[in-house]
């Protein structure tokens, strides 16, 4: 008799594909997990530090594994992500067992914001979609817009996405856009940093990245395997012990969940790397002389709320808004011990969280009267009413922090 996790005979046939290839898998299948679709599972009891899976070099697809005809029609400068997903449309194959257990774009459909109808765009957390409905939709008249390299996540992908579009499309004009979207959200969320010994870091990392099979069953967690990729084999080690059944993860980064939520498609009930970017709030509550201030100091920008209230700069901007200004270049600078008025900085952080209270209770409003017909609109509904509840809690949590710390 299968398991409940059996995950299914293409997945069983490709790891028998995946053994002739060399790929070492030791303890581990992959299995169907709910919520997650597949995923990696301890077949037995697994000891800390013993090798799960070890993939060589020849079995992964590098840049160096597209064949030259195919590569050599693109120009030098082509971002790998774009090479991969040409070459993946490109050559469709129904009979390659890899890539019979990728995901379907239809299991992509309901958890990538990127394929969500428009309509959803305004009820995605303002880190994705860059829109606020309880504060002004544009920065008043003098500000500049910023860096939003922490926010606005979705239009940075969509940016990436078509960036790579245009140039696949002008080499071979006949690929089709909607498949060559689907091999690039494949990449996306199922490549691995890869850079050879000895290579130096691409301008952009991004570019530093190959397809690694059966690793590409691992999901997503702060408590991961062990992980090292020397050259010659990608080897997946156990961090602890493992009992049977158990799942067992890997780290895509320290990523906060919004981040996840963009560019996978899920996010983590708890996440160490938790933050929520307070830019917007804050460039608006500012005037364009604080700002420049602010610009002039490197301290415009990348100001993070936690569990455990907000970063410096965030205290170093809420210092300015109540300053003088004199006093504040000498606090920014370290020439004076005076420091912060500890309660006047508290209102103004409080102020801040508060701001990011009322969009997640006017989202959280809006979403609860929604009622979509379509099961797959509905599933997006529930996660995004997750989701700003997570965001709702971590702004009370901070806002308790900040009080109990000053
Ligand atoms: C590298 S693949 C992992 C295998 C994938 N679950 C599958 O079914 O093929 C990455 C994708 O797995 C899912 N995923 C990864 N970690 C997850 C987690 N902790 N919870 C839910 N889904 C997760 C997301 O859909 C993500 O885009």
């Amino acid at each position: 008799m299968k398991p409940i996790w059996w995950p299914g005979e293409q997945h069983e046939l490709f790891t028998e594909w995946a053994i002739t290839q060399g790929i070492i898998i030791n303890g581990v299948s992959p299995a169907r997990f709910v919520g997650r679709g597949l995923g990696m599972i301890a077949t037995r009891k697994i000891e800390k530090d013993s090798i799960l899976i070890s993939v060589p070099h020849s079995a992964m697809l590098t840049p160096s594994k597209i064949p030259s005809s195919f590569t050599s029609l693109f120009p030098a400068d082509t971002p790998t992500h774009a090479l991969y997903a040409a070459y993946l449309t490109h050559t469709p194959t129904t009979t390659d067992p890899w890539r019979n257990t990728w995901p379907t774009i239809t299991d992509f459909a309901s958890s990538m914001p990127m394929l969500w109808p428009s309509s959803f765009l305004s009820l995605l957390p303002p880190s994705i979609s860059g829109l606020w409905s309880t504060i002004p939709a544009s920065l008043p008249q003098g500000k500049q817009q910023h860096d939003h390299s922490h926010q606005h996540l979705l239009s940075q992908q969509e940016a990436r996405l078509t960036r790579d579009w245009e140039i696949v499309k002008r080499v071979l004009p006949s690929m089709d856009w909607e498949k060559f979207k689907y091999h690039w959200i494949i990449v996306n969320t199922r490549s691995f940093f890869y850079l050879m010994p000895g290579q130096d870091m691409p301008e952009d990392r991004y570019d530093a990245m190959a397809l690694v099979p059966v690793a590409d069953y691992f999901n997503h967690s702060d408590e991961a395997c062990n992980v090292k990729f020397d050259g010659e084999r990608y080897v997946f080690r156990a961090a602890k012990d493992y009992e049977e059944g158990e799942e067992i993860y890997m780290s895509y980064g320290p990523h906060p969940n919004d981040f996840l939520f963009t560019e996978y498609g899920f996010y983590l009930e708890e996440n160490v790397s938790e933050t929520l970017c307070l830019d917007d709030i804050i460039f608006r509550d500012l005037n364009p002389s604080m700002i420049e201030e602010l610009e002039f100091h490197k301290y415009d920008g990348n100001y993070q709320l936690t569990a455990d209230g907000v970063c410096y700069r965030t205290e170093v901007a809420a210092g300015l808004t109540y300053m003088r200004l004199q006093e504040w270049q000498d606090y920014v600078l370290g020439y004076s011990t005076q420091g912060v008025d500890k309660k006047k900085s508290e209102a103004v952080i409080r102020r801040w969280i508060h701001t990011y209270l009322k969009e997640a209770d006017a989202t959280i409003d809006r979403l609860e009267d929604l009622n979509p017909d379509k099961p797959e609109h509905q599933g997006m509904v529930r996660m995004l009413l997750k989701r700003w509840w997570q965001i709702r809690i971590l702004c009370d949590t901070a806002m308790q922090a900040v009080s109990a710390n000053q």
